[in-house]
This record gives structure tokens, C-alpha cells and sequence, in this order.
């Protein structure tokens, strides 16, 4: 699309955005007052640096970038940065966009400690898989005492271990930074938020103060954010919504209409409610942004790669074909062998993220799948079980957060 259509476009909805947003204080709370906090409110012409160059991390630094932020971009291709700081564009990813010339791309090295202890905010945007391979390298450069905003946005589950992104933080960096770490998730495909498009997201902390400024930094009239306190259904939400979405592509794939796709969205907030809760999660989490708003949107247009990969399976293509020429990360495939363990682990019934597993890994064929979905039992509506929460106990175990152990409710 042209730079003027572009513009157009975005004076038609919302005009230029405000520099800074800030939240009034009285949000912003003393919860642990003994835990670590990032150093800067990062209102005005804060240093970002975004991790991760493709689809969400360059649309994410257009976003800051366009309000004078200054944005530095990390690349892995060395192509992609000389190009992008030549023609402020981005060869492989919205390549339609141009970018504001207040970021520069940086890489393919990783930046140095006496880089990283230069900025506000670090922004991860790659995917979950090479989360805490990123992040290990990163750590000897992160000082607690003088530590960034971080905020994570991708939504997936690690292959292998099963673990939420918090999980992966306190592994690589401790508890103390994952603690401190910000959430963002919800419908917002970045294809719409470089035209300034109206969307809203859910931002999350175990530290509401975090949460805070990450809202302050991103907050615009085309953008909302609503804040809250349940890192780990927020996750959750993000990660299990893809794998639905997968499930609602192969249905239309396969031909079938609205009715069936309204019901794989239903009742797949059903099972996510049901495996966010039994796993330690509010439920309310799944009705917010992060869940049946972006399980909505994943599983109702083409727009989404997980949507496509299901619908293309559906149309009887092979997944290695699909994941070879898609161009870009859908985040499902991967994570449905985490939420398959999940599932198994906590002893929940979720019949469509099964029927999903067996096809993607064991060359189960969709038709099948459905038959055997249409073919259960007559069931409740919606049982919720009761809040064992193992794995959230676990994590918050792992965190050092033992006084929210004795609740009946874990999370809020
Ligand atoms: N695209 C969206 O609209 C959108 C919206 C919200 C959230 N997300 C989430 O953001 C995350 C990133 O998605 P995306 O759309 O930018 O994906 P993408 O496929 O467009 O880009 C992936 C990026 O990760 C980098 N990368 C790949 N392998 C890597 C490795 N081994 N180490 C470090 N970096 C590596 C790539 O170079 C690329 O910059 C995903 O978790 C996704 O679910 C995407
Ligand atoms: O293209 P998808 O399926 O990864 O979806 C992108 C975002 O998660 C939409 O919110």
C-alpha cells in the first residue's frame, strides 16, 4: 500500500498520536515493595530496544518510533538491518510500510552490556522457541539495579519443558526479573496497527507498577491497553488461542460453514477456561483481550497464520509443505504439543486442542478428527474444575512467591 494511502488511512481513523499517555498515579501501587523495578518511567523519548525484526517486532517499533521514541530494531539478517536503515523499510516483513526514521536496526550481533545498560525498555518479539536461547545470552548484560522495562509479546508454549514465557524468564534471568516483566497480548494483528487501525490489548505484571508503564508507553487513541494482574492466564490465553485458531482454519478448510466455525470459537473458550483454571489461572482472564477477544479474531480471518496453516490442512495440503512455504511463525503448531502435555497433566477434558495434536503430529486426517469430535457425548455446557493450580503453584514457587500459596484463589 502506498505511504499516501497509508497516511490517508490513518487521518481518516485516529490522526496523529499523542507522544506520551500517562495513566493517572493513583494506579500504580506498591504490591511487593521489596521487588526489583525498572529504572525509568518510560514516558518521552524513551530508548527501546525491540528484539526480533519480523511481523510484530517492526510493527511494534513503528508504533513507539512514531511517537518519537527512540527505537533501535534487532535483526539476525545482516541484509535486512543494511536495508532497513537505507530505505526505512523492511524487506521481508510489511513491506508495504514505511517505517519512521526514528528507529534504526541494529544487528546481527547481539548488542553489548554497554548497550543494553543504555536503554528504557527492551521489547522481545521473536518467537517462543528461541525465547531462552535469547535470553541467556542477554542476562550477564541485564543490571536489576539498573534494570529496562521488559515487555514480551509472543504467545506460545516451550517445546520440551511446557513453560509459560514467565517461566522461561526466571529460568534464564531469575525470579526477581521475571517478576518484573510485562505481558502484552491480545487481537492485534501488525498489519493493522502500522495503519493505525483501532485495537486494544491486555498488559500484565506480577508488579502492577510494571504493567503501568508499559500501558503509559504504548497507550494511544488507536491503541488501547487495559491493565492487568494475571501474567500467566494472559499467557495462557495468548498461547491456547492459536491453537483454537488452527482448529476454526481446518473447519472452513474443510468446507464446513458459520454455524461450526461460532461453535469452535465457543467451545474453544470452553476448554481454554477450563485448562487456564484448572492450571492456576483466573478464568475471568479468558473473557478479557488476550482471550475470547484475540480467539475471535485468530480464528476469523485469513489474516492469521495459525488460521491459515488449519486451513490449509483442512484443504488437504501436508504440514511440512504448509510450515515451509507460510513465510512466517505460527506459534500453534509448535505450542500444541506443550498444551497437549498440559492437558494430560492436569487431567482436563479438551477434546479440539486433541483432535488438533492428532492431526498436526499424528497424521491423523481432519475429516476424521471431526467425525470423532461430532461423534462424543452429550456434556455440560461448561464444568469448571476446581482450581488445583499445580503448575501455577509451581511457577509461583519458582518465583518466590509463596504468600499467594495459602489462597484459595491463587491469581487475581
Ligand atoms: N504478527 C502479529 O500480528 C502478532 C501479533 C501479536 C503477537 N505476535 C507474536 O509475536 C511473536 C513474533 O511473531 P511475528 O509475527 O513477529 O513472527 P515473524 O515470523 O514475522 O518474525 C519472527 C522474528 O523472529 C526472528 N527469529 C526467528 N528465529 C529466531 C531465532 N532463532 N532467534 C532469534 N530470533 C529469531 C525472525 O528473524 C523474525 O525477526 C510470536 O510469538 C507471535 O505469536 C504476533
Ligand atoms: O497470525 P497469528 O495467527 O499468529 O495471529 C497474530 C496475532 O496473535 C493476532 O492477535
Amino acid at each position: 500500500m502506498s505511504r499516501v494511502l497509508t497516511s490517508l488511512l490513518s487521518t481518516l481513523s485516529f490522526g496523529r498520536p499523542r507522544r506520551s499517555f500517562s495513566l493517572p498515579k493513583r494506579l500504580v501501587p506498591s504490591t511487593f515493595p521489596t521487588m526489583v523495578r525498572s529504572k525509568a518511567q518510560p514516558e518521552q523519548n524513551s530508548k527501546v530496544l525491540v528484539f526480533g525484526a519480523g511481523n510484530f517486532g517492526s510493527c511494534l517499533a513503528s508504533h513507539l518510533g512514531d511517537v518519537e521514541h527512540n527505537v533501535y530494531m534487532w535483526a539476525r539478517e545482516e541484509k535486512l538491518v543494511k536495508h532497513f536503515n537505507k530505505h526505512k523499510r523492511n524487506p521481508n516483513y510489511l513491506t508495504d510500510h514505511e517505517f519512521p526514521s526514528t528507529i534504526t536496526a541494529v544487528g546481527p550481533d547481539m548488542p553489548d552490556k554497554e548497550f543494553i545498560d543504555g536503554m528504557d525498555v527492551l521489547l522481545f518479539a521473536i518467537p517462543t522457541q528461541f525465547l531462552r536461547k535469547t535470553l541467556k545470552f542477554l542476562r550477564p548484560s541485564l543490571d536489576t539495579d539498573n534494570l529496562p522495562l521488559l515487555i514480551f509479546v509472543n504467545k506460545g508454549i516451550e517445546v520440551g519443558t511446557n513453560a509459560l514465557t514467565l517461566e522461561i524468564i526466571a529460568d534464564t534471568c531469575g525470579p526477581d526479573i521475571a517478576k518484573a516483566a510485562t505481558f502484552i497480548s491480545g487481537p492485534s494483528f501488525a498489519k493493522e496497527i502500522v495503519l493505525r487501525q483501532p485495537t486494544s490489548v491486555s498488559v500484565a505484571s506480577f508488579t502492577e507498577e510494571e504493567a503501568v508503564k508499559t500501558t503509559n508507553l504504548f497507550h494511544q487513541p488507536h491503541f488501547r491497553c487495559y491493565t492487568g494482574g494475571d501474567p500467566i492466564g494472559l499467557e495462557l490465553s495468548g498461547a491456547l488461542k492459536n491453537v483454537y485458531a488452527i482448529a476454526s482454519g481446518m473447519s472452513d478448510g474443510l468446507g464446513y460453514q458459520n454455524n461450526a466455525r461460532a461453535m469452535i470459537i465457543t467451545r474453544g473458550l470452553s476448554e481454554m477456561t477450563v485448562i487456564g483454571t484448572a492450571y492456576g489461572a483466573s478464568p475471568l482472564t479468558f473473557l478479557g483481550l488476550a482471550g475470547v477477544g484475540d480467539l475471535f479474531l485468530t480464528c476469523s480471518s485469513s489474516n492469521s497464520r495459525n488460521y491459515t496453516v488449519g486451513h490449509r490442512l483442512g484443504q488437504g495440503e501436508k504440514l511440512d509443505d504448509i510450515l515451509r512455504t507460510l513465510g512466517s511463525v505460527a506459534e500453534g503448531v509448535e505450542t500444541t504439543k506443550g498444551v497437549r502435555k498440559i492437558i494430560d497433566e492436569l487431567g482436563v477434558k479438551a477434546p479440539i486442542a486433541n483432535a488438533v495434536y492428532e492431526v498436526l503430529f499424528n497424521g491423523k486426517d481432519t475429516r476424521d478428527a471431526v467425525k470423532e469430535l461430532s461423534e462424543l457425548p452429550p456434556s455440560k455446557e461448561l464444568e469448571l474444575p476446581p482450581t488445583t493450580g499445580a503448575p501455577a503453584r509451581r511457577l509461583l514457587m519458582k518465583l518466590g512467591q509463596t504468600e499467594q500459596l495459602n489462597g484459595q484463589t491463587l491469581l487475581n
